[in-house]
């Protein structure tokens, strides 16, 4: 199968072109490099462009054919999201409506785009399922809700078919640590924990510790990125055999709050993580578990990566050494 991979020099991105091209695929990475890394491109082809440059994206089509198109190209930090909105909403919507309409002049009929669980806004129940109502509460999240509509029209109109993965909070790394997660500045919680305990970042802040939650701080539930990869390869053979425009949770169920990840990253790391108590991050909603009882009950995915330690673990591996 060759598949089209935008955003395969990021963090998700490079963890899904490893998986496809360890199961026989063959890849092309698109990517503009504003947040990826050449480096991190391993395998397979690299082409150069950007999706908000008609042209050059052009450039990644022309003379090739592809059976499918994964679309992990986006900017996603929720606080800049709400000082920058144009620049969200150009680069995740705009740019995608480019990206569409280029699969659409080529003749490529199957999408799977990343989407997130921003989309829902504050929880109104425990397990978000896909029922969940879909408010968004920053334009990060609204812009991505957009292109989820935007692919419905698509199915109606053009017989798109698509699948939108929203995934919960994506952590780990590669087992080998040849690919892990960097990015500039980081605002994830793991690897910042970890670099904290490293001694290669500041000390860590705990963004709010009044939240209504057991012990005060923010509940998050931490998918493998080996396993989202491993959903979008099912993703991908599900579209063999449905039409339409789908959206599935991707989350592991379980949720952990900042104090527990810290007390697991300090475990894993065999030393303690340097923190102090600060304000709530705006944007924050307390709590978000996934249930991802379609996901496993449509396309048969089930997480490998069930343990924090284990997932926290291979992100360690990777942080003690990084490549880039
Ligand atoms: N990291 C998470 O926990 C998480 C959770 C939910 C959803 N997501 C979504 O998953 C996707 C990947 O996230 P990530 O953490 O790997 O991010 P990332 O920033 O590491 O990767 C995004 C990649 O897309 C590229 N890119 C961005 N805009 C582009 C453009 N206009 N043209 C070409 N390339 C472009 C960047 O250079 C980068 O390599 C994003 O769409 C994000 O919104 C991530
Ligand atoms: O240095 C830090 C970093 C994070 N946190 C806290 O740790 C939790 C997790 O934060 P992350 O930044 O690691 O992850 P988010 O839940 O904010 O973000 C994830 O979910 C979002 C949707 O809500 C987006 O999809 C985003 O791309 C994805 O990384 C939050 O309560 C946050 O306030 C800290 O206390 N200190």
């Amino acid at each position: 199968m060759k598949t089209l991979l935008c955003g395969g020099a990021g963090y998700i991105g490079s963890h899904m072109l490893k998986w496809l091209v360890e199961r026989g695929h063959s890849v092309t990475v698109l990517d503009n490099l504003s947040t990826g890394h050449r480096e991190a491109v391993q395998w397979g082809e690299f082409v150069q462009a950007d999706l908000l440059d008609p042209a050059s994206l052009e450039s990644a089509f022309a003379g090739r054919s592809f059976d499918a198109v994964i679309h992990f190209c986006a900017r996603s930090l929720v606080g800049e999201s709400v000082a920058q909105p144009y620049d969200y909403y150009a680069n995740n919507v705009a740019g995608t409506l480019n990206l569409l309409e280029a699969m659409k002049r080529h003749g490529v009929s199957k999408l799977v785009f990343s989407s997130t669980a921003a989309v829902f806004g504050h929880p109104v129940q425990d397990f978000i399922d896909e029922e969940h109502p879909k408010a968004p509460i920053n334009p990060y999240g609204a812009s991505k809700l957009m292109v989820e509509r935007i692919l419905a029209d698509a199915a109606q109109a053009h017989g798109l078919r698509s699948m939108a993965l929203r995934y919960f909070n994506a952590a780990g790394a590669s087992p080998e640590s040849d690919i892990g997660e960097s990015h500039q500045p980081e605002t994830h919680l793991i690897p910042n924990a970890l670099r904290a305990a490293l001694g290669t970042g500041p000390g860590l802040k705990v963004f709010g510790s009044d939240y209504p939650t057991p012990d005060g701080t923010c509940v998050r539930d931490y998918v493998h990125v080996d396993d989202l990869a491993q959903a979008h390869e099912q993703a991908l053979a599900y579209m063999d055999t449905h039409e339409g425009a789908h959206a599935f949770n991707l989350g592991n169920g379980q949720g952990f709050s900042v104090r527990e990840v810290i007390d697991a990253a300090s475990r894993v790391a065999g030393r303690p993580v340097p923190y102090e108590l600060a304000p709530r991050r705006a944007g924050d909603p307390p709590v978000l578990v996934a249930s991802s009882q379609r996901a496993r009950a449509e396309l048969g995915w089930s997480p490998r990566y069930t343990s924090l330690d284990d997932i926290i673990e291979t992100a360690y591996r990777w942080h003690r050494n990084p490549r880039y």
